[in-house]
């Protein structure tokens, strides 16, 4: 139940401000390395590197908590231990909102995380991005307007008016600008108005320019009610003006905590006064740096900062603001219009059931997809104009020996072009592999709703390419069955696309790396044709290979198209007449011709002439090791395939999703 329409008249005046405070006290974590496998003998002991050591502080309502230092000092991974994203048992101390202990659920409803990378659908616009993460993320409760006003409310905020309507962009799209696209990542992960906000490094790789207008952004959102952590590399001098506290670590060790404000004081008493005109922020960690090098290494900082925190601690007549409960702090938020439910303790993993899911992410799925016509175009060129080869150059294929050679080889490259064809959805699955990964992360959606969906978008298109190629084929090649022998024709091309897109697709889902999984894509496809039963029978495979026969996907489609095209008892594809115009009887005498005819008729059993059938099509499947299964058996194989391999890629999207540090 949303708070923020009920209470809009509320005069926000009257209702005493209770800040929230995040606390957290000698945060420690420690991480075994590895022991790389050497020629030495014996054990060496594990070594225990510490990535925090002892880090204690507090971040308020309405502030920016900034954490500085050079590359590797541990800013990121204090971050991950605020956000609850080390696991628990590993980190040692405490982080608790206004007294309470921080749970993951909890922290999930209320905090957001927004990490280095803007991972964001490329084609649709500022708005729709901001939007799908609405219906994602806000309550069912709550109607499409009032959600549409949250986004608008959010556009301005984050200073995107002008360009909400202009689609995010990639690499071969024109978009938005980098800081723009960083303002959207962040709308996304704050849609539902969190009360805490972590950001690992909001600024890295934007212009100074960019940077600032981000860490505007951000004051603003603190300024709103929540609080703001985040890291950050190197903040310019006025990036410097907006931070409200500021932690500086060196190797997990904290060797500054205040504000920015006091850094000329501190360093001035340290001893190494920072001089006129230089950027603070540099100053502090070329010092850093300088002191790491040096024997005594930050020992001395890191004391001289525990004395002045202490001192600061005795000076302070600051009231302690832990004095109110979380509850109290949130009700009090609610009233003054922060979008946070009063039941945000019982509130379900998920704001909508499953079915709402999959309908949302098949609709965001198509407008993303609609947007690259040039990817779709590619796809159905290919497939068509393989279709187009295969009919001219098996144009009207006949019922002789050598006929009967090519149609095997015809359907055993068209089985293999559904497969392959598929292949070109992998740069895109993994692209989105991790928006999922990031999406899940807060429980946008359940795994299952967005493999579901995954599946059902695909099917028009699959159907539409599975028409296109065997109209192009079936009647120019001159296959067999007529209109019927034309439908399962269909039926086991769109089941070829099924079973190899799902593989295609959970390839994806395991291997993130797009040139690894093309390789691991291309080499079972090219087993799986090998094994097929076109290059070698069945009953020539060896026995420790053939379990590769049973397993290759393109066995199952290539047997059934040929069951379609030789079960046809009327079809003869070698008569007696063939063996009489055969080179072999060139230069037999006829007494011989008669005599061989007799003995051929002896050993057959019946008079053999010129019309007798002595091959029929049932006798080629046998001849190829083809009488497991029936055609409606390999048909319903290779579909179940691509079932298979849709619960497989729900299993490595549910074990590859859990992120958290151990
Ligand atoms: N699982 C791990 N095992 C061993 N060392 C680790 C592990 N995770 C992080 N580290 C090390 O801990 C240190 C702190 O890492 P962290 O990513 O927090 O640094 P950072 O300050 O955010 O750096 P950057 O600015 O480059 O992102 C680094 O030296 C890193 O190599």
């Amino acid at each position: 139940m949303l708070q923020r329409d009920a209470v809009i008249d509320v005069d926000e005046s009257e209702i005493p401000p209770i800040p929230f405070v995040l606390a957290f006290n000698d945060l420690t974590y420690n991480v075994t390395l590895q022991q790389r496998f050497g020629l030495r003998f014996g054990h060496s002991p594990a070594k225990i590197k510490t990535l925090l050591n002892g880090i204690t502080g507090e971040a308020k309502e309405g502030e920016i908590l900034a954490i500085l230092g050079a590359s590797g000092a541990g800013k990121s991974t204090l971050i991950d231990a605020l956000a609850g994203q080390i696991a628990e048992g590993s980190l040692k101390g405490t982080v608790t909102l206004n007294g309470e202990a921080l749970q993951s659920r909890l922290l999930r409803v209320i905090s957001a995380y927004v990490m280095q990378e803007d991972l964001l659908f490329p084609m649709l616009t500022v708005e729709e991005t901001l939007m799908f993460a609405a219906e994602f993320r806000l309550p069912r409760s709550l109607s499409k307007s009032k959600k549409r006003n949250r986004v608008e409310t959010l556009i301005d905020q984050l200073g995107l008016t002008t360009v909400k309507n202009t689609v995010i962009g990639d690499e071969g799209h024109r978009g938005v600008s980098g800081g723009e696209r960083r303002r959207v990542s962040i709308g996304t992960d704050i849609i539902h108005d969190p009360i805490v906000l972590f950001l690992d490094e909001p600024t890295s790789g934007l212009d100074s320019t960019s940077a600032f207008m981000v860490v505007q952004v951000l004051k603003k959102i603190a300024r709103s009610g929540s609080i703001v952590i985040m890291s950050i590399h190197q903040p310019s001098g006025r990036i410097m003006e907006f931070l409200d506290r500021v932690i500086v670590l060196s190797s997990g060790q904290i060797v500054f905590s205040d504000s920015p404000a006091t850094l000329p004081l501190f360093f001035s008493e340290f001893g190494s006064p920072i001089p006129e005109k230089e950027n603070i922020a540099e100053f502090t960690l070329d010092l850093i740096k300088d002191l790491e090098g040096s024997p005594e290494g930050t020992r001395g900082l890191v004391e001289f900062n525990r004395n002045w925190q202490h001192r600061k601690l005795r000076v302070s007549q600051e009231p302690h603001h832990n004095s109110s409960s979380l509850g109290e702090a949130i009700n009090a938020s609610i009233s003054r219009g922060k979008l946070v439910s009063t039941s945000y303790r019982s509130i379900p993993s998920y704001v909508n059931p499953w079915w709402v899911e999959t309908v949302i992410l098949a609709k965001r799925y198509m407008i993303n997809w609609t947007r690259t016509p040039e990817l779709i175009g590619t796809r159905v060129f290919i497939v068509m104009m393989t279709g187009f080869l295969l009919a001219t150059v098996y144009w009207k294929v006949d019922d002789s020996p050598r006929g009967v050679q090519e149609r095997l080889s015809f359907f055993s490259f068209a089985m293999a072009t559904m497969f392959y064809s598929c292949a070109d959805g992998l740069p895109a699955f993994i692209q989105e592999r991790y928006i999922f990964l990031r999406e899940t992360a807060h429980n946008a959606y359940r795994r299952s709703s967005y493999v579901i969906s995954h599946s059902l978008v695909t099917l028009p298109h699959l159907f539409a390419l599975s028409i296109g190629f065997a109209a192009t084929t079936f009647w120019f090649v001159g296959l067999n069955g007529g209109l019927a022998g034309f439908i399962y024709y269909l039926m086991i091309i769109f089941a070829s696309f099924w079973s190899g897109c799902s593989f295609v697709t959970f390839v994806s889902g395991v291997i993130p790396n797009v040139m690894m999984s093309y390789m691991v894509t291309f080499g079972y496809l090219s087993y799986c044709l090998l094994f097929s039963g076109f290059y070698v029978n069945r009953d020539r495979i060896h026995l420790y290979w053939i379990w590769i026969h049973y397993i290759s996907l393109l066995k199952y489609p290539y047997e059934a198209v040929l069951h379609n095209e030789f079960d046809d008892p009327s079809r003869c594809f070698v008569r007696g007449n063939q063996v009489f115009d055969n080179t072999i009887m060139e230069g037999v005498s006829e007494t011989t011709k008669a005599k061989l005819l007799e003995t051929m008729s002896g050993y057959l059993g019946m008079e053999l002439t010129e019309s007798t059938c002595l091959t029929t099509g049932s006798d080629l499947l046998k001849q190829h090791g083809i009488e497991q299964l029936d055609k409606w058996g390999c048909l319903w194989v290779t579909l179940a395939w691509g079932f298979f391999f849709r619960i497989l890629f729900y299993f490595s999207l549910l074990l590859g999703s859990k992120n958290k540090r151990a």
